[in-house]
C-alpha cells in the first residue's frame, strides 16, 4: 500500500508506481533463505544460504576465491537469478520480480565494482549523471545532486576532466558518486579497492563508511584481510556454498586467509558502458547514447 512518508525517512519503491511502502521500510533490507545457485551441475556456488541483513548494517561479505562473493551480490541486483531458494529485499522475493520492475529494485541499489565501470573518454559528471539521467531527471535536479554526491567523495570542481585522466582511487570515487546519486538504499561493492594500493584501499573504506553513516546499508565484498581488521565490523564468510558470521577477535580469519594472495588484476580502463548499461536494466534513448 502506498502513503506518504514520514520526513526524512527512506521511500522503498518497488514496483513502478508505488513511491513509497510503509510496512517494506521496517523490514530486513536482505533475507537470503535456502539459497542454491550453480552455473554448471557438477559446481555448485551456493548451497543452501541463509543470511540476513538488516537495514542500517555495514557487512564486509568475505571467503576464498571462487567461493561466490560476486554472485552473491550479483543476485541482489537481479544481474543473476538463484536455482532455489529466496532472496527477499525489504520483504519482497527479487526472484519473482517482473521484468518491468527490476529497474525499481536496482534504483534502490548502488553498485560499485572493481573495475569501476566508468566510461574513459566521458567527463567525470557525465559518468555519474548518466545513474540519474536514464531516469528522466530535469537536467537542473541531475546538476544540483551529481555536485552534491562528487563533493561526498572528494571531488567537488573535478566535473570537468575526463575521466581517464583521473587516478586509478579517483576514478573509484567517481564510481561511488555515480552509485549514490540516487540515494539509494543499499551499496553492494564488489572488491572495490582490489585496483588500489593498500593506503589508498583504506581511504576508500572510509569513504563506504562515511556513506554508511549517513544511512546506507552497504554489503562490501573483499579478500583483503587488512581492510577487515581496520574496524571491527560484522563479517560473513562464504565457503562451500554458506554464510558464516566471523566472531570479531578469535583468529577465525587468520585460518581463513591463510594461503590466500589478495586481490586479482583486473582492466582498470576496461569498456564499461555496455556492462553498466546491461547491469543497470536501463532502455531507451539515454542507453543508446550509453552504449553508442
Ligand atoms: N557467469 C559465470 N559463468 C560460469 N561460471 C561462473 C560465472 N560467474 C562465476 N562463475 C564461477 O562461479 C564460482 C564463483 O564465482 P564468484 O565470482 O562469485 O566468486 P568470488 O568469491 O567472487 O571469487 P573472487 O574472489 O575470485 O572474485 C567460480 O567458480 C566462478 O568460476
Amino acid at each position: 500500500m502506498s502513503s506518504s512518508p514520514p520526513q526524512g525517512t527512506f521511500r522503498p519503491a518497488l514496483r513502478p508506481g508505488h513511491r513509497y511502502d510503509a510496512s517494506a521500510a521496517r523490514r530486513p533490507i536482505l533475507v537470503f533463505e535456502g539459497v542454491y545457485k550453480s552455473y554448471r551441475a557438477d559446481q555448485p556456488v551456493l548451497r543452501g544460504l541463509e543470511l540476513t541483513i538488516e537495514r542500517g548494517e555495514f557487512v564486509f561479505i568475505t571467503g576464498p576465491s571462487g567461493s561466490g562473493k560476486s554472485t552473491l551480490l550479483r543476485l541482489v541486483h537481479r544481474t543473476e537469478q538463484v536455482d532455489e531458494g529466496r532472496i527477499l529485499f525489504l520483504g519482497r522475493d527479487i526472484a519473482r520480480l517482473s521484468v518491468p520492475s527490476v529497474p525499481a529494485l536496482r534504483r534502490n541499489i548502488g553498485f560499485v565494482f572493481q573495475d569501476f565501470k566508468l566510461v574513459p573518454s566521458w567527463t567525470v559528471f557525465d559518468n555519474v549523471a548518466i545513474a540519474l539521467e536514464v531516469l528522466g531527471l530535469p537536467s537542473r535536479v541531475v546538476r544540483t545532486r551529481v555536485g552534491e554526491s562528487l563533493e561526498r567523495v572528494g571531488l567537488a570542481g573535478r566535473g570537468g576532466d575526463r575521466a581517464r585522466v583521473l587516478s586509478g582511487g579517483e576514478q573509484q570515487r567517481v564510481a561511488i558518486a555515480r552509485a549514490i546519486v540516487g540515494d539509494p538504499a543499499l551499496i553492494l561493492a564488489d572488491e572495490p579497492t582490489g585496483n588500489l594500493d593498500p593506503q589508498l584501499a583504506i581511504d576508500l573504506l572510509g569513504l563506504f563508511e562515511d556513506i554508511h553513516e549517513m544511512g546506507t546499508t552497504v554489503l562490501f565484498a573483499t579478500h583483503d584481510r587488512t581492510l577487515l581488521d581496520v574496524r571491527a565490523r560484522r563479517v560473513v564468510v562464504l565457503d562451500d556454498g554458506k554464510a558464516t558470521d566471523v566472531p570479531q577477535g578469535l583468529g577465525a580469519l587468520q585460518e581463513l586467509f591463510e594461503g590466500e594472495s589478495g586481490g586479482e588484476g583486473a582492466d582498470v580502463q576496461g569498456e564499461g558502458a555496455d556492462e553498466y548499461v546491461a547491469d543497470s536494466g536501463v532502455r531507451g534513448p539515454a542507453a543508446r547514447q550509453v552504449v553508442g
